[in-house]
């Protein structure tokens, strides 16, 4: 709903109210239209001052009514309309967000005043479409085309000084918004309003308008990497620019409904939802978010300056965290120190742009040392050393030593057993697995992985780091691999064996950055490092010196395999380190991927060697292989409660994975092309490929399609109850 009050003297309040975020639904947007009438008609008002409820101005539409079958048009745009063509002045009160419609709201009022702490900014196109209550139209003429595009084509959220550089807003306050926007308001009654409805206002001109809109585009669509929405979102402010504003208006009526059911905007919302849903964590004995508080974070620890260690420590410093960061020795404690400084000046400078600071010189907010009993008053140590079961198990059993008895021990394993980890120490309870994607301090994604003992207490201050860290926390079970990798390995298998049948690495990874990925499969494993994987797997005794002699170089435990990433790394093709990997780059540390014709060659000598009849495969079956084993593995995954539904696999690949947002994650997708005909799918391949685990059909796949292709909030309920690990 929205209060209607009379404010100080003739100013008339209308006050947005739906709890948590004030989303205008129906109710709230009826309620704004009787205010806004209301106010019309009592000559003793002499202005209107709009605000929200609770210190928010408004978060825009209510997202869960853009799939509701009842919803017929945009009421939005009428109401805007309505506050600006009053005689009266309407003033904005902005507090805390004005996001999509409560932004278009902003605009329709003659005035907008901002709290300082205020942030706003058209989401729209995250979510899959553009501002369709004529915000398209009223931005540009506000704050000019090259601000309205970035604002509409990018979602950011702008802080309210950016806003009053920008002309968005008339002033910002530090004090009482409310209060100082009835002042205001009272001060501007009886000025004209003409000058103050965008919608009258021309379009500010470029020089090089046409020129300017071309780079723009092309801007555009390389950073969308197929999601439809920014390219859209660019078309209808050019049609500001060249069209009167009531054109613009069904220009831009036009392209919204066409982004409304491109599936495309469902799939992102269902991201937005299901990147909720996840943060409220549940176990079958009766622990969840609900019950369980988190233990305060004061100070934490990160032993290992590696590459992930250091975005781990510019992670926290940047959360407020204070940090102790410690090294096995002096050598690389200064290496280390150098690495994470640089970060942190490059990412203060960030911040200072956005009037922020970044306290790191402070000793008292960051620590080096070599010294482990300085660790001994912190509240949680996040161990990043690298992924070796022996040497972990070491540094547990010392931090189970030193620490205070309260404090959480977390390792950033990428795939090691949880429970041996914690078997290491006198506390097993205390031990969780937080595994951060590189580099650290950017990566959006935290797995957090409980073990057989681990407490809920342990859980919940896992996700709340996450949240102080500004990352999306993902609870899941403890395999090996846990959830990201253990998907990620039949997939990267798949591009592999392709490979071997006849296609190209250029060829696997075009098809998947085609289908929206950012990289594919290949120049993924030439970014991340062949030698990560290529030591894995000697630690498994699937290549190296403890393979045992006579194994068939294509099979392990009779299944097939491939040595094509083990051959490249005994070749010192290690990726994009060494300058060469399954591409070529112009030196080492390069980042420019070519394809190599040394490479080409040895996969024809490779293919002759083992007699592999070369075969053309096309785009689809290279895009079905690498996905639907990719999705296989996760019908497992949930078969077996390693994550408690489909939602917590599409967070982890859309944060951690780069797959495409504007696909909804595996299990959406999955859910879009239809159950059957991914098993349909797999069945086939299977036949083909009888000696690869990850093409035979997961039991829990087949279940479902026989229960008749549940829609996927109803997968979890056909799960048995006897395999839920939670
Ligand atoms: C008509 C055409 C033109 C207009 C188009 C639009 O306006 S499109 C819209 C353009 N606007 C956007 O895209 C803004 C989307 N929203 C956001 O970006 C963030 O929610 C936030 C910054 C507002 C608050 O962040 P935060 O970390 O403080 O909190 P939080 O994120 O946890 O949310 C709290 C609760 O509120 C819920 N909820 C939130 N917004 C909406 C909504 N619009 N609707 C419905 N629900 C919404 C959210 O699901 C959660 O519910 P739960 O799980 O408790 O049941």
């Amino acid at each position: 709903m929205a209060q209607y009050a009379r404010g100080a003297a003739a100013v008339a309040v209308i006050r947005l109210h739906n709890p948590p975020v004030n989303a205008l639904s129906l109710t709230v947007l009826q309620a704004l239209e009787d205010g806004l009438k209301r106010a019309d008609a009592d000559p003793s008002v002499k202005a209107v001052m709009i605000c929200g409820e609770n210190g928010k101005f408004s978060a825009g539409a209510d997202i869960r009514g853009f799939s509701s079958p009842k919803r017929h048009g945009v009421p939005l745009g009428p109401i805007i309309s309505l506050i600006e063509r009053s005689e009266k002045p309407v003033v904005a009160a902005i507090e805390g967000i004005a996001l999509g419609g409560g932004l278009e709201v902003a605009l329709g009022c003659h005035y907008r005043i901002a709290h300082v702490k205020a942030h706003m900014g058209f989401p729209e196109v995250t979510i899959g479409l553009l501002p369709g209550a004529e915000g398209t139209q009223r931005l540009p003429r506000l704050i000019g085309v090259p601000a309205a595009l970035d604002i509409i084509t990018t979602g950011r959220h702008i802080p309210a000084t950016e806003a009053l550089k920008l002309g968005l807003v008339d002033e910002v306050v530090e004090e009482n918004t409310v209060e100082a926007a009835i002042r205001f308001a009272n001060k501007v009654i009886g000025q004209p309003l003409g000058p103050r409805r965008l919608s009258l206002k021309p379009v500010p001109k470029l020089p090089n308008m046409e020129a300017f809109l071309s780079e723009a585009l092309v801007k555009v669509k390389k950073q969308a990497h197929g999601c439809l929405a920014p390219e859209l979102c660019f078309q209808a402010v050019k049609a500001a620019t060249e069209q009167p504003f009531a054109d613009g208006v069904r220009k831009e009526r036009e392209l919204f409904n066409i982004l409304l059911t491109s599936g495309q905007a469902q799939a992102l919302q269902y991201a937005f939802f299901a990147e909720r849903e996840v943060q409220k964590w549940t176990t079958p004995n009766g622990a969840s978010w609900k019950s369980t508080s988190p233990q305060p974070i004061r100070k934490a620890a990160v032993i290992g300056l590696g590459t992930m260690g250091r975005g781990i420590v510019t992670s926290l410093v940047k959360a407020n965290i204070p940090v102790v960061a410690l090294e096995q020795n002096v050598e690389y404690l200064n290496m280390g120190r150098k690495a994470v400084m640089l970060l942190l000046e490059r990412e203060a400078m960030k911040m200072e742009q956005g009037a922020q600071t970044l306290d790191f010189h402070n000793p008292a907010r960051l620590q080096f040392t070599v010294d482990f009993d300085v660790l001994h008053d912190v509240d949680l140590v996040i161990e990043a050393v690298f992924e070796n079961m022996a040497l972990k198990k070491e540094i547990f059993h010392k931090l189970s030593r030193i620490c205070k008895p309260g404090a959480f021990l977390c390792t950033n394993t990428s795939a090691l057993n949880i429970d041996e980890i914690a078997s290491a120490t006198s506390r097993p309870h205390q031990v969780i697995g937080t595994h951060f994607f590189s580099p650290a301090h950017v990566m959006r994604l935290l797995e957090i992985i409980y073990g057989h003992h681990t407490s809920p207490t342990a859980i919940a201050t896992a996700v709340q780091l996450a949240k102080a860290l500004k990352k999306v926390g993902v609870v899941v079970g403890n395999c090996f691999g846990f959830v990201g990798n253990r998907m990620m390995f039949p997939y990267v298998q798949q591009a592999v064996f392709l490979v071997e049948e006849g296609s190209r690495p250029e060829a696997v990874d075009q098809v998947l950055e085609d289908f929206g990925f950012k990289i594919g499969p290949f120049r993924m494993s030439d970014l991340a490092g062949l030698d990560v994987g290529w030591r894995s797997r000697k630690g498994q005794g699937l290549t190296g010196a403890s393979l045992p002699p006579g194994t068939p170089a294509r099979q392990r435990h009779g299944h097939r395999y491939s040595p094509l990433p083990d051959l490249l790394c005994e070749n010192s093709r290690f990726g994009q380190k060494t300058g060469k990997g399954w591409y070529q780059y112009e030196k080492a540390g390069g980042r420019t991927a070519k394809p190599d014709p040394w490479l080409h060659n040895f996969l024809a000598q490779y293919r002759d060697t083992h007699h592999i009849k070369t075969r053309f495969i096309d785009q689809e079956e290279i895009l079905e292989r690498c996905l639907f084993s990719l999705i296989n593995e996760g019908f497992d995954i949930l078969a077996e409660g390693i994550a408690a539904g489909p939602e917590h696999l599409d967070v982890i690949y859309i944060n951690g994975y780069g797959w495409p947002k504007h696909r909804g994650g595996p299990m959406f997708y999955a859910s879009t092309i239809g159950l059957p005909r991914i098993l349909a799918k797999l069945q086939k391949y299977s036949e083909a490929h009888p000696d690869v685990p990850g093409l035979q059909p997961s039991a829990f796949l087949k279940k479902l399609v026989a229960m008749g292709n549940p829609p996927l909030k109803e997968w979890m309920s056909y799960q048995s109850r006897q395999s839920n690990k939670l």
